[in-house]
């Protein structure tokens, strides 16, 4: 028997039953409809991988207009449909004219058996075959296309990692990845799903911490048309767009309880339920997750699932933070000096020996992303072709900046123009820099600081989501 959703409309009642009963033989399921009226209704509810439609509908049609108006009405509710009509009256003229608006075959009355079976098979094969493209094509909309970015490391830990990475890549375990924000667990997924062998596949990045608990099911797992108010069409979910790839679930120890359950039984049962369909789908994805949890908090039954960390750390890897390999920092900051003198069109920018000590000594709370920052800011500052200390304007981390009494900001680290008598506020308390763009800018460089990097905690802080936050510190090279 042959995978496929049929369905069948006639307004003969023995038409439909001697088609069920044929077709019940070679395909999963039949259903059939004696009013066309109530196709949208049925097409709303599952997705048929092809339809037997009748031309004429009531007693004395035998126009066929009827049939290609359904069938027009078909294939504006669902493009991808596989549509075979049947007709007792078909003439030449009739079938070019359905082909030309979307028909798949024509059949004609009465049928026989073998060639009724033989053209919805072809038409079930090419509908599924319809359905990957569609769904690779939205893959692929999604998917950025990224150049692999070099690992830089010299630490013993850190070659320890890519070592797992190199063993674990050409598996299809999952992989926990556990560090700090900024420590490269991105960049580590990354390379795991380009060593493996879904590497000419996607590479889908899910931010579970910006993602708003309404948003969970139908950006996960699609929805259907209609299955709530906004949904005015059909839409792919992220995970059935990862399928055949790797899905990287980002800040995954920030998942609510119940969603956290949600997530456990797509990984048990491997497929999922677009909200408002009937229909599972299933899917094929390898898993790497990654948090900036302690292990111990993990491990904590009442702040994740067990059972979930046990599906997702078949393999787990851990980053250490840069202040602990701070033998990588002169290695990370020539590779950024030379990066960002390219990406910048400056001649070859270095890094003097004294300034690599300041570098080197600092404890950068945000890890390899605030190393990355400050050298990119360094080489847009400075006018020379050398990096010296003063090209760097690090606090010490373990201060938190001071706000102001109308709660803005004081500027962190003299990267700000503060007024004249250097606490950047006017007689009255107020901050004599009222500048937007400047004070957005002061409030994210704060934010960051005090949470010492955290991007979910500086985003709750600013009252904005992870993504947007991201965008601000691209924007204003934080
Ligand atoms: N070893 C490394 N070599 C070169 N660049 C690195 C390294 N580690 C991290 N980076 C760079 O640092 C930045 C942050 O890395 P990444 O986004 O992978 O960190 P993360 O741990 O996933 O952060 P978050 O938890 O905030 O999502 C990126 O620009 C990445 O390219």
């Amino acid at each position: 028997m042959a995978a496929g959703n049929i369905l069948i409309v006639d307004d003969d009642e023995d038409i439909l039953t001697a088609g069920k009963l044929l077709l019940k033989r070679h395909f999963d399921r039949v259903v059939t409809c004696n009013r066309p009226e109530h196709i949208p209704d049925l097409l709303a509810d599952r997705t048929f991988d092809a339809i037997l439609l009748d031309m004429n509908f009531g007693p004395g049609e035998s126009t066929g207009r009827q049939g290609l108006a359904w069938l027009d009405r078909i294939m504006t509710i669902d493009p991808r449909a596989v549509v075979v009509l049947i007709t007792a009256h078909g003439g030449v003229d009739m079938a070019v004219e359905a082909m030309k608006r979307g028909a798949t075959d024509f059949i004609t009355k009465p049928w026989q058996n073998e060639k009724v079976v033989a053209t919805l098979s072809a038409g079930v094969k090419l509908g599924q075959s319809r359905s990957e493209a569609d769904t690779l094509k939205k893959a692929n909309k999604v998917l950025a296309r990224t150049p692999e970015q070099p690992i830089i490391f010299d630490n013993p830990a850190m070659a320890g990692v890519m070592d797992m990475v190199e063993r674990a890549a050409p598996t299809d375990a999952g992989v926990l990845l556990l560090g700090e924000n900024g420590t490269g667990k991105e960049l580590v997924a990354r390379a795991i799903h380009a060593r493996s062998l879904r590497a000419g596949s996607v590479f889908m990045n899910v931010d579970l911490g910006a993602l708003s608990e309404s948003l969970f099911e139908s950006e996960l797992f699609g929805h259907k048309k209609g299955a709530f108010t906004d949904a005015r069409e059909d839409r792919t979910g992220l995970i059935e767009a990862a399928s055949g790839g790797t899905l990287f679930l980002d800040e995954v120890g920030n998942l609510a309880p119940h969603l956290q359950a949600k997530l456990l039984t797509v990984l048990e049962q491997r497929q999922i339920t677009p909200v408002g369909a009937t229909r599972a789908v299933r899917v094929d994805v390898r898993v790497i997750a990654a948090t900036n949890l302690p292990r111990e908090r993990l491990a904590d039954e009442t702040v994740f699932r067990q059972d979930l960390l046990f599906r997702l750390n078949t393999v787990e890897i851990d980053l250490p933070p840069l202040r602990d390999r701070a033998g990588d920092i002169p290695l990370l900051s020539r590779h950024y000096a030379g990066f960002f003198a390219r990406k910048y069109q400056r001649p070859a920018v270095t890094v003097s020996a004294a300034a690599l000590d300041v570098l080197s000594a600092y404890a950068w709370p945000g890890n390899v992303r605030e190393l990355r920052h400050a050298i990119e800011r360094a080489v847009i500052l400075s006018s020379g072709d050398v990096l010296r200390p003063q090209d760097f304007a690090l606090s010490s981390p373990s201060v938190t900046p001071k706000l102001t009494p109308a709660g803005a900001p004081a500027a962190p680290g003299g990267d700000m123009d503060s007024a004249a008598d250097g606490t950047g506020q006017d007689g009255a308390g107020l901050p004599a820099d009222l500048n937007l763009g400047r004070l957005e800018k002061t409030a994210i460089a704060t934010a960051l600081r005090k949470h010492r990097y955290n991007i979910s905690h500086a985003a709750k802080d600013l009252g904005v989501t992870r993504a947007a936050l991201y965008r601000r510190m691209e924007k204003y090279g934080l």
